[in-house]
């Protein structure tokens, strides 16, 4: 349903997003994966996309040739370690986004993959400072609250960080927040906006619930928390060893690169997403980056909006999230560094 919505609206949008000032070369790190497979395909299928390059340490070749028989306008290669397959990923990319790394099984937080995916993130981040330093970098690797400041760091020591234009995708919590809330009122999830602020694990992840327009009983209030911030749990029980969320990401993916595309090459205006970024809002408690609305412009993060007013049950959430992502970000600025 939604990749007929979507290209219904990227369809009515191709007629006037042709010229070549409104396309890009989009590179997907992590492309043969569980997220990257149904993430090439929605990128597949959106007219600001002129070239999308695919890079994994395996099966690219085979997941390009099948995407690149799809009739839609961009170009189609696949990339692998052999014969500098990064680099040309990355050249000339206007948009870099990364899914590459292990998923959790059962048991596992997202924190325990940070052995494994940290090193990944920090040879992606070596490769994107030297090729593609002006890129617009989408962070899905998890723990995403750390292989942001691990991406950051190698982009600094590079001389080449831009923090407007590196972002953690948080966008799969607003996305559960809209359906969950949508399913207990009974309401169109189009029409449920609930702003989640914060990190991306656990306690982390804060819904501003009271800024929904919608009354919610005690128990209703935290059962909602619960599961928006544990809904990644739900999903890797599910699966049982398979993995974690890979379709629902790929739309929440796709959704918020549509969206820094719309904003940096499609002058669009206005577009706002949730992203944990570079953010002042509690740099004075030592926390360098949060997720909150952020305004998208020509040049990527063009404002951070503040919490707004919020709830005492939102603010005790708040101080519980503090005191997490600042061991998350600490911990990863000191492998980056
Ligand atoms: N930000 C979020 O909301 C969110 C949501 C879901 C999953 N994730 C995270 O996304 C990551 C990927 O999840 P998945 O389900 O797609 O996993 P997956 O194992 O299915 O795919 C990961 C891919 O990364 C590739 N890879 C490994 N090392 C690489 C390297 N050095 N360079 C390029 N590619 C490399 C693998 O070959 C594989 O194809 C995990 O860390 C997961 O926790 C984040
Ligand atoms: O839960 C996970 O490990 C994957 C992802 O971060 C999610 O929120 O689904």
């Amino acid at each position: 349903m939604f990749a007929a919505t979507r290209a219904a609206s990227f369809a009515a949008k191709r007629s006037f997003s042709t010229s070549a000032a409104n396309l890009s070369k989009v590179a997907v790190l992590g492309a043969a994966g569980g997220i990257g497979q149904p993430l090439s395909l929605l990128l597949k299928e959106n007219p600001h996309v002129s070239h999308l390059a695919l890079y994994d340490i395996v099966n690219t070749p085979g997941v390009a040739a099948d995407l690149s028989h799809i009739n839609t306008n961009s170009k189609v290669t696949g990339h692998t370690a052999a014969n500098d397959g990064l680099k040309a990923a990355l050249e000339d990319a206007h948009v870099v986004v990364i899914p590459a790394g292990v998923p959790r099984k059962p048991g596992m937080t997202r924190d325990d993959l940070f052995n494994t995916n940290a090193s990944i993130v920090q040879t992606l981040a070596q490769a994107a400072a030297k090729h593609c330093p002006k890129a617009h970098i989408l962070i899905i690797s998890n723990p995403v609250n750390s292989t942001v400041p691990i991406f950051a760091e190698v982009l600094k020591k590079a001389g080449v960080f831009d923090p407007k234009r590196l972002y953690g995708v948080t966008t799969l919590d607003v996305v559960r927040a809209s359906r969950f809330v949508s399913e207990i009122k009974n309401k169109d999830p189009k029409d449920v906006k609930i702003t989640v602020v914060g990190g991306h694990s656990g306690v982390t992840i804060v819904p501003l619930l009271s800024q929904s327009g919608f009354e919610f009983t005690k128990e209703e209030l935290d059962a909602l928390t619960h599961r928006i911030q544990f809904g990644g749990d739900e999903v890797v029980q599910a699966k049982d060893g398979a993995g974690s969320a890979t379709l629902s990401m790929a739309f929440a993916g796709a959704r918020f690169a549509n969206s820094v595309l719309e904003a940096t090459v499609g002058g669009k205006k206005g577009v706002i997403e949730p992203s944990f970024v570079k953010s002042d809002l509690y740099a004075d408690q030592g926390i360098e980056y949060f997720s909150s609305n952020v305004e998208l412009g020509p040049n990527g993060v063009e404002k951070i909006h503040g919490l707004g007013e919020i709830s005492d049950y939102e603010k005790d959430l708040v101080q519980k999230c503090l005191v997490d992502l600042k061991k998350n970000i600490a911990k990863g600025e000191s492998f980056g560094q």
